[in-house]
């Protein structure tokens, strides 16, 4: 039976950089390219075919910051495939980021300043609005898109004779102390992004707890610090050059999901040598947390899925 990959956000960035990685590794499996621009998909599809011309490559469109559209696509892959066995759960937006060079400068003079490098923790902001769906869209484009389509992908991804994979692309900028229960779109603050990382963190760990008797498993990744049209909307691309070598998604396609630990956050990292190699570090949930924010996605899914009603089988 072939292998079917979905890949969310495929059209440029870590996604696209993914797809090719994924086709170079195995050229027999089904690679799905899940975009909300249905031009840029196809361009993305040619792009790669042009590369590998033997490859089964499909597209579907999806724009995760907009649930009809992302159900509309649920439906779509119901009807075409009968199993997924990876889904990389990629796409991402980080809006009008804002650096506080002030905060660097201050990290430099406290000995924080290579963690902030790293996690850009205390260095970034951004400024969120709401969505159509009257959602926060970083949240919803970032984590909720994300969470309704698995859901209503289910029969796809459990109960198959091999276990199915969710690969989310979380960030080293995922921290607890931007997430909140009582406000977990992060509609109060200035750190949407770092929240919605978290809540992805938060939310493999508890989709693991609910779904690995059913076979299937997730997983979090950070990709490091990649040159792409997010970090070019941080800084302009020459000072990116001068800055920071890329790095690159290192994915987790060879290892198997039973043996993944679900509370590690696997990280690309290169060495000074420009050696690539995959750090796990211990995801920083705990697991109560975990389970009352999934109760909350749930009451949320519930209240969409009672809007979109008609847009269901
Ligand atoms: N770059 C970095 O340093 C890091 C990135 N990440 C994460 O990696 C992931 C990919 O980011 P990256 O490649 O850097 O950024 P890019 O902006 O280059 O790519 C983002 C991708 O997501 C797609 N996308 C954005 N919004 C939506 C939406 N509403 N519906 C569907 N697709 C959408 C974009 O599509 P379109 O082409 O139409 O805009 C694009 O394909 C994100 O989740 C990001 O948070 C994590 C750590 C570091
Ligand atoms: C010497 C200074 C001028 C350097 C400034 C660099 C900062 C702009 C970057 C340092 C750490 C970076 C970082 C990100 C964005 C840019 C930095 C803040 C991310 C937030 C990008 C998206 C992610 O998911 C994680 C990244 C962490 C590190």
């Amino acid at each position: 039976m072939e292998r079917v990959v979905l890949v969310t956000g495929a059209s440029g960035g870590v996604g696209l950089a993914l797809c090719r990685r994924l086709l170079g590794e195995d050229g027999r499996i089904h690679l799905c390219l899940a975009c909300r621009n249905a031009q840029k998909a196809e361009a993305t599809r040619d792009l790669v075919l042009q590369e590998y011309p033997a490859a089964q490559v499909s597209t579907v469109e999806v724009d995760l910051g907009n649930l009809a559209s992302v159900l509309r696509a649920a439906q779509e892959l119901r009807c075409r495939f009968q199993h997924l066995d990876f889904v990389y759960l990629n796409a991402g937006i980080m809006p009008n980021p804002h650096v506080n060079f002030k905060a660097l400068w201050k990290g430099l003079l406290t000995g924080r300043l290579l963690h902030m490098l790293t996690t850009a923790e205390g260095v970034m902001t951004q400024t969120d609005r709401l969505n159509g769906d009257g959602l926060q869209e970083v949240f919803t484009t970032n984590l909720f898109g994300h969470f309704i389509l698995i859901r209503q992908l289910e029969s796809l991804l459990c109960g198959n004779e091999k276990p199915s994979r969710l690969i989310w692309t979380s960030s080293s900028n995922a921290r607890e102390s931007a997430f909140s229960l009582s406000d977990y779109q992060h509609a109060k603050g200035q750190e949407s992004y770092s929240s919605s990382k978290y809540a992805t963190d938060l939310t493999s760990v508890v989709l693991n707890r609910k779904f690995n008797k059913q076979g299937l498993y997730s997983s979090v990744v950070c990709p490091g610090l990649v040159m792409s049209n997010m970090t070019f909307k941080i800084l302009p691309v020459f000072l990116w050059v001068l800055l920071m070598p890329i790095m690159f998604l290192v994915w987790l396609f060879k290892q198997k999901p039973e043996y993944l630990d679900p509370l590690v956050k696997y990280h690309s990292c290169t060495s000074g040598l420009g050696k690539n190699f995959v750090e796990p570090r211990k995801l920083d949930v705990d697991e109560e947390t975990a389970e009352k924010f999934y109760q909350k996605l749930l009451e949320l899914e519930g209240q969409t899925l009672e809007k979109y009603g008609d847009l269901l089988d």
